[in-house]
């Protein structure tokens, strides 16, 4: 994801870079033909060729926006396309002058390096057809002159190549570690801060994956702590807390990784359980009750239930991905092990409709 954002970034970049690159080359065929170095053969096939596949890539890129040119094909197109027209024009004078190639070579450089500051491939695509006809056409008399006019620019670019790599890596470190950092309070904020399971929204975020690709039968057990008014009244607030950060951690040993744990309420917990039968869901549901009990947290004001904490489950199954009905069902159920003493697990009547209302102790 990292990556793919990176480099459709990068592809961005270079395709601006083409969009200068071809606006340059159209203003500079269009500004020799119009007032030329020199008095011979004003226009070339080869120059009009660069005017028009410059403005109508640069049009084509207007009209589909989305869509990528090859920048080095076209860069090496217009670069053999200069280096044609300035073999024309040098064929065609009396005498060779030199001031044209240096002016010429100065032009394409200057062109290719504003361009291409950030591509060094597509600079040199465009700028050694020019360059290597120039050398050719000079035949070795003024090649001091032209290693001059090329080593300048060619230190320079490099150059300011090697800063904007240096930029670019410091640009891109810097937004993984922003990904990391969103990614990492993303994460946090799907999670109940006091035990570390699933507050709603990330029971929703898991719900709707799971949604995607399971297709068993999954459960609904909706548990909560008994009196845990008069605990935290009795205990305190802190050892209340206390309570429910080692009730969450019974819950959660007591599951598969693949079921999820949520904190639903202030003592309440909601357990998905993912592709079980009834008889498997019952099983959870009586070995998480079983382990809480066996926490032993001492709770004396656990009226006539026990000595210590306890909790009541409401057991439901989740029809057609219907989790408000599962809750609603869910809910009743463990209203009624509330009502009938609770430290129980109560089934929803549609679970089994043989055993409606009964208690498992
Ligand atoms: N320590 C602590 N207590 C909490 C937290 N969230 C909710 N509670 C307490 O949990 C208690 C819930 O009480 P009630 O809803 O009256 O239910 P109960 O006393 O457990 O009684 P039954 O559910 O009928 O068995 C309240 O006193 C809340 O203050 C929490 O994060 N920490």
């Amino acid at each position: 994801m990292t990556a793919t954002n990176w480099s459709t970034l990068l592809k961005g970049k270079h395709q601006l870079s083409l969009r200068l690159f071809l606006l340059l080359n159209a203003f500079s065929a269009g500004f020799s033909m119009i007032s030329p170095a020199t008095n011979t053969q004003h226009i070339t096939v080869p120059i009009v060729m660069v005017l028009v596949v410059s403005l109508s890539c640069l049009l084509w890129q207007l009209v589909n926006k989305k869509k990528l040119i090859n920048i080095n094909f076209i860069s090496l197109i217009i670069g053999l396309l200069w280096a044609g027209h300035i073999y024309i024009k040098v064929s065609a004078m009396p005498n060779k002058d030199v001031s044209f190639l240096i002016i010429a070579l100065l032009a394409i450089l200057f062109i290719g390096a504003i361009s291409y500051i950030n591509n060094i491939q597509a600079f040199l695509a465009a700028c050694l057809p020019v360059t290597l006809t120039i050398f050719w056409l000079d035949q070795g008399a003024n090649w001091p002159r032209l290693l001059y006019s090329i080593v300048l620019p060619g230190v320079g670019i490099t150059i300011q190549h090697i800063i904007h790599q240096r930029h670019d890596n410091f640009t891109r470190r810097l937004m993984n570690k922003l990904l990391e950092e969103k990614e990492t309070l993303n994460d946090l904020s799907m999670l109940d801060p006091l035990t570390g399971l699933n507050n709603r929204r990330g029971f929703k975020n898991r719900f709707d994956t799971l949604l995607s690709v399971g297709s068993g039968q999954h459960y609904i057990l909706l548990l909560d702590i008994d009196h845990f008014k008069a605990y935290n009244d009795n205990y305190g607030h802190n050892m209340g807390d206390k309570a429910l950060t080692h009730v969450s951690a019974a819950i959660r040993d007591a599951v598969r990784s693949r079921d999820v744990v949520t904190r639903y309420g202030g003592e309440e917990f909601m357990v998905l359980l993912v592709d079980v039968d009834a008889e498997q869901a019952l099983q959870t549901a009586e070995r998480i009750r079983k382990r809480v009990y066996d926490l032993n947290i001492q709770h004396m004001f656990n009226k006539s239930v026990a000595t210590h904490l306890t909790i009541s489950i409401g057991l439901a199954a989740l029809e057609q991905h219907d989790i408000e009905e599962a809750l609603r069902k869910a809910d009743g159920a463990l209203y009624r092990a509330k009502r009938q003493g609770r430290n129980s697990i109560f089934v929803s009547e549609t679970l089994l409709p043989a055993q409606t209302e009964t208690a498992h102790f």
